[in-house]
């Protein structure tokens, strides 16, 4: 096959940042994706409705005047979210859903919620309104293992959610193991995931074997080859909980190039291409649409895309840097060859 045509695709997790960086790269998941679900892990986080209409004016704003592409806002859980900021985000066409961070967890989580019983009442409107609840699914516990953390969260925090709010609809976000996948496929309709480019090309090797390379970083952690491999077969089954999210997670490079560096993968420049390599090193590409561009509007209710986006069999070389505000980000796969080129999109 040296071409192949998709539905116009979507992206359900990205972190599109804000200012003079997002003016850099908002245009990058356009050129691909017809939406994209929008963390609202901001400093200070997108807490509220109206915060949320104002970022995505601002998203809108730094696009190209003929993009086509419509951000899907969220909301950033804290201990405090009331009720009626729940009530506000429901009856917002804008708004998609909340984003639970626990406290600690991530890049800009410090405002997350501290304990999950403190966002029952939020998360119990949720529920009574059909709000999404979208996961960052570890635990932060420094006793825990970091290559656990998503495990024992399923174990002792989701599982139980799921249980207590019965018709709660969720999402967990970027999931990276075997228990992941298992969970998702054990819970029926209301459970959904995403699935990054990354966690289905890498394993913890990547990161660590032959010299640390923080461009591999990001959280979840990178798993062992088996948890890979559960994720391969998740995404190219056609099963219809799992979904394309990027969490394309830009920084800038000399905050990924540190003695502490940031986590956070910038994939969403050769997204599409990414996917493409994964799904076809798994003799799966036929399955690449249903992943891409279908399953993650039916999860969510939402109309598939008009369009369609071509990729070609070309080879090319991916930059080493790209232009992130006044610094430079460092994209998935830098300097490297790509077998995959996606084309403009068509309306
Ligand atoms: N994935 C990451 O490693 N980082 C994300 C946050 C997140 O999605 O957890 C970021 O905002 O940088
Ligand atoms: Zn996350
Ligand atoms: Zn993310």
């Amino acid at each position: 096959m040296d071409s192949i045509t998709l539905a116009t695709p979507d992206d359900w997790h990205l972190h599109l940042r804000d200012g003079a960086a997002m003016a850099d790269i908002a245009d990058h998941s356009a050129r691909q994706f017809g939406r994209a679900v929008i963390m609202p892990n901001l400093k200070p986080p997108v807490t509220t409705v109206a915060a949320a209409l104002e970022y995505r004016g601002r998203i809108l704003a730094a696009l190209p005047e003929n993009a086509q592409f419509e951000p899907l806002m969220t909301l950033y859980l804290t201990d405090a979210t009331p009720v009626e900021e729940v009530e506000r985000a429901a009856d917002t066409p804008e708004i998609i859903g909340f984003k639970l961070y626990p406290a600690g967890a991530t890049t800009h989580s410090e405002a997350g919620v501290t304990g999950i019983e403190k966002a029952y009442r939020a998360i119990e409107a949720l529920e009574r309104h059909g709000v999404p609840l979208l996961v960052h699914g570890e635990v932060t516990d420094a006793e825990v293992d970091i290559f656990d953390r998503e495990a024992r969260f399923i174990e002792s925090v989701l599982e139980p959610l799921v249980q207590r709010f019965t018709e709660l609809r969720v999402v967990l976000e970027h999931v990276t193991t075997k228990e992941g996948v298992e969970f998702v496929r054990s819970r029926g309709p209301r459970v959904g995931a995403t699935i990054t480019a990354h966690h289905l090309l890498y394993n913890r090797n990547a990161l660590l074997a032959g010299g640390i390379r923080p461009h591999h970083y990001c959280l979840p952690v990178l798993k062992r080859e088996s948890h890979r491999q559960a994720l391969v077969a998740a995404a190219t089954s056609g099963d219809a909980h799992f979904f394309l999210g990027t969490d394309s997670a830009p920084h800038p490079k000399p905050q990924k190039e540190s003695a502490c560096g940031c986590a956070g993968c910038y994939t969403a420049y050769t997204a599409i291409e990414l996917y493409a390599v994964a799904f076809e090193r798994a003799g799966a590409l036929h399955m690449l649409e249903r992943f891409a561009s279908h399953h993650g509007a039916d999860f969510y209710g939402r109309p598939r895309n008009g369009g369609t986006l071509t990729l070609h069999r070309a080879k090319w070389r991916v930059p080493e840097t790209l232009a992130f505000g006044p610094e430079r980000v460092v994209p998935a796969m830098a300097g490297e060859t790509l077998d995959w080129r996606a084309s403009r999109r068509t309306l």
